[in-house]
This record gives C-alpha cells, sequence and structure tokens, in this order.
C-alpha cells in the first residue's frame, strides 16, 4: 500500500490534481466575506465560508446537527471539525472547481488537526491570508450590520463578546502557527474595502 502510494505519487501519469487553496482568518468583523466577494470577482476563486455552510446545515431540516450548531454559533463556540470539514469537502468537490477561498477555517486546533488528517494531503495551501483588525473597529461593523438586519443569532453584543474570546484564545494561535511557517500574509483591514482589496490584489497577481 505504502508502495503503491509512492509510485503513484512519483511516477504514475494519473498524479492527483490538489485544490488550490487560500485560508483567509481575522476577528469577526474584519471583513472576510467582503473581501472574498472581491477576490471570487477578479480571480475566479469558490469562495467557502465555514460560518456560512454551518448556517446552512443549520437551516436543513434533515440534519441531525441543527440545534447543535445553533448553539455552538449563538455562543461563539467553534463547532466540532468532523462537522465542518465534511461540509468544507462536499462543497469542494460538488463545485466541480480547483481554487478555493476558504473563510473563517481552521478556527482553532481542533480544527487544523482535523483539517490536516482529513484533507491536508489533497492541497496546495498558498497563504494564509489575515486581516488584522482591532477589536473596536470589529464591534462597530458587526453591531451595524446585526442593526441593518443581518438575521445573525451571534451579531449581538452578548455573543460578539463570546465570538472575540474564541478568537483570541484559540484562532490568535492558529495564525501564529502558520506565521511560523511563513504563510501568513497580513493586511490592516482597519481601512476601506477597496484599499484593503489593492493588498489583496497585489497577493493574488502573485499566484502562479
Ligand atoms: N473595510 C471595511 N470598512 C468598513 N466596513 C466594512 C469593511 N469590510 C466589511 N465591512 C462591513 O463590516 C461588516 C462585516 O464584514 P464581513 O465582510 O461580513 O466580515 P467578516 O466575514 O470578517 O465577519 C459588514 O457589514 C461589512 O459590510
Ligand atoms: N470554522 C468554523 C467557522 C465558524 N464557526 C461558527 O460559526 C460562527 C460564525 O462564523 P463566521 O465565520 O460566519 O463569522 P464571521 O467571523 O464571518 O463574523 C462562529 O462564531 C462559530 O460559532 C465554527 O464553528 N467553525
Ligand atoms: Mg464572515
Amino acid at each position: 500500500m505504502r508502495f503503491a502510494r509512492f509510485f503513484c505519487s512519483r511516477f504514475s501519469p494519473f498524479k492527483m490534481a490538489k485544490y488550490n487553496l487560500v485560508f483567509v482568518l481575522g476577528p469577526p468583523g474584519s471583513g472576510k466575506g467582503t473581501q472574498c466577494s472581491k477576490i471570487v470577482e477578479n480571480f475566479g476563486y469558490v469562495h467557502l465560508s465555514a460560518g456560512d455552510l454551518l448556517r446552512a446545515e443549520r437551516n436543513n431540516p434533515g440534519s441531525q446537527y441543527g440545534e447543535m450548531i445553533e448553539d455552538y454559533i449563538k455562543n461563539g463556540l467553534i463547532v466540532p471539525v468532523e462537522i465542518t470539514c465534511k461540509l468544507l469537502e462536499r462543497a469542494m468537490k460538488d463545485s466541480g472547481k480547483m481554487s478555493f477561498l476558504i473563510d473563517g477555517f481552521p478556527r482553532n486546533e481542533d480544527n487544523l488537526q482535523g483539517w490536516n488528517k482529513q484533507c491536508g494531503e489533497k492541497v496546495n495551501l498558498h497563504f494564509v491570508l489575515f486581516f488584522d483588525c482591532s477589536l473596536e473597529t470589529c464591534t462597530e461593523r458587526i453591531l451595524a450590520r446585526g442593526a441593518a438586519g443581518s438575521g445573525r443569532v451571534d451579531d449581538n453584543k452578548e455573543s460578539l463578546k463570546k465570538r472575540f474570546d474564541t478568537y483570541m484564545n484559540s484562532t490568535m494561535p492558529i495564525i501564529s502557527h502558520y506565521e511560523s511557517l511563513g504563510l501568513v500574509r497580513k493586511l490592516d483591514a482597519s481601512r476601506s474595502p477597496d484599499e484593503i482589496f489593492k493588498d489583496v490584489k497585489e497577493l493574488f497577481s502573485k499566484i502562479n
């Protein structure tokens, strides 16, 4: 088995093509979704937001995880990776495409370990796009988004505090991990969307 894998990876004409990937991280409200939409328009990536996939699964009446996901999201906690990874994998496969922006993932150690185990070998990670933004600015944006009618159960002060705690305690260490691998591209996300996108564009133009 080991020999077969070695042989296939080295000599087979049917070498398995790998997915091209960029992870997008940053605090809630840093503009991950906003910038991902612009990247999709300009560079033809498929945008997969882990949060959006979880919300869709929660709304699926046939899902056994609906209530559990609702509970995690309200409390700003990170859903177990088995669920999120399965949703991401399915979305990647169903898209029929090869290049993805994975927004809001991996967000904690469980996400990172689960992903590496399940998908690590099937992907080529270009870099981790990190939107750096003060929690004050993010708070203003999220509360405005909630007041404008986002319909999200977690766009309120109480949930947001928990989301920030999770970000500081669980997501920052993941960003540091990728930083130690030289994979983080950090941008100042306190600026206007267009200003941020100028820098984003430069990074994506350099891929390939
Ligand atoms: N650079 C920016 N400046 C001001 N407001 C922004 C900026 N980027 C996004 N927003 C707004 O802030 C809110 C959060 O943005 P979003 O892209 O959903 O961030 P995230 O996915 O990181 O939570 C949205 O209402 C969005 O319109
Ligand atoms: N990898 C992930 C991403 C999101 N989530 C859950 O989904 C919520 C919303 O995530 P999101 O990415 O849509 O939120 P924003 O950072 O975009 O505001 C998180 O607070 C978590 O409860 C998760 O459990 N695991
Ligand atoms: Mg988002």
